[in-house]
């Protein structure tokens, strides 16, 4: 295998030089403005940017629910520009199904991605006992705090056979503290079973909490002001948070967010 073809063998995602815009002519606007970047096999990576600048208007891309007006994405070395199926979705307010239990929630989706009933019964039951919640696998989700329901979807979401996780904000409707326990959670969960994913989310320290590399966009028409990588070595604990280079880096980031915004707002 030649040097490029191994890199692309373990990039699961490209986006490559994406233009989005919606409306015509004089109320055309342009969201995306060409934006290139990529997940590694195993990677976590942060997307910030400021309200509006098109975070979920790239997902949306990504996932093939928007044909973008120009660019490539790339998924597993594949191309995928339009595609839906290609990747695994988890959104900021859980989507599970109301008349479905815990646990047929997790069945079902397993069913549909191929594996028979008895195989799902048992993956389902191993994996509630793993993430504590074995206890309301025969409740159903208006039972569930909040906290409670983002661990089932985010369950769901990483079982689904897709190597590619796109997490949309997915803390962004909790309170502070159980927000706190779900980073820790995750970050727990991912190190056991690590999948590549790109997640969206405002909170700067839930960003250097959890990635490897995080992207700062600007304001729409979106591009990639700067990515950095987040040196803290795993598993990570709450100390980071009281670290210098943790706080430099957060005021780093949050200066470009507001440079950023501030220059496309003009
Ligand atoms: N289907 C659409 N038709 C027209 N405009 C759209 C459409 N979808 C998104 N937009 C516009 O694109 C811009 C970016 O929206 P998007 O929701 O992608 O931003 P965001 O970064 O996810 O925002 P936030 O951080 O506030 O959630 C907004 O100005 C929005 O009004």
């Amino acid at each position: 295998m030649s040097d490029k073809a191994s890199i692309h063998a373990m990039t699961t995602l490209q986006v490559r030089g994406i233009r989005k815009s919606f409306g015509k002519r004089a109320a055309r606007k342009e969201v995306l403005g060409g934006l290139s970047l990529s997940v590694a096999d195993g990677e976590f990576v942060s997307i910030v940017g400021p309200s509006g600048s098109g975070k979920t208007t790239l997902f949306k891309v990504i996932g093939g629910l928007e044909q973008p007006s120009e660019g490539e994405i790339w998924v597993e070395g594949k191309q995928t520009t339009g595609e839906r199926g290609h990747i695994s979705y988890m959104p900021q307010q859980s989507a599970l199904l109301p008349w479905q239990s815990v646990a047929g929630n997790i069945e079902l989706s397993l069913a549909i991605s191929g594996l028979d009933r008895k195989a799902a019964k048992l993956k389902t039951k191993e994996w509630l006992e793993r993430i504590g919640l074995d206890d309301y696998a025969d409740a159903y989700p208006h039972m569930l705090s909040g906290g409670m329901l983002q661990r089932v979807s985010f369950l769901r979401a990483l079982l689904a056979p897709q190597r590619l996780m796109l997490l949309d904000e997915p803390f962004g409707a909790l309170d502070a503290l159980t927000r706190l326990q779900m980073q820790q959670w995750l970050m727990s969960i991912w190190d056991q079973n690590r999948r590549s994913v790109l997640l969206v989310t405002h909170s700067i320290e839930e960003a250097l909490f959890l990635s490897d590399r995080i992207i700062v966009l600007s304001a729409s028409p979106a591009v990639v002001l700067e990515e950095f990588v987040v040196p803290f070595e795993r598993p990570r604990s709450e100390a980071l948070w009281t670290n210098p280079l943790f706080n430099e880096l957060k005021q780093q980031i949050y200066e470009l967010l507001k440079a950023g915004g501030k220059e496309a707002n003009e």
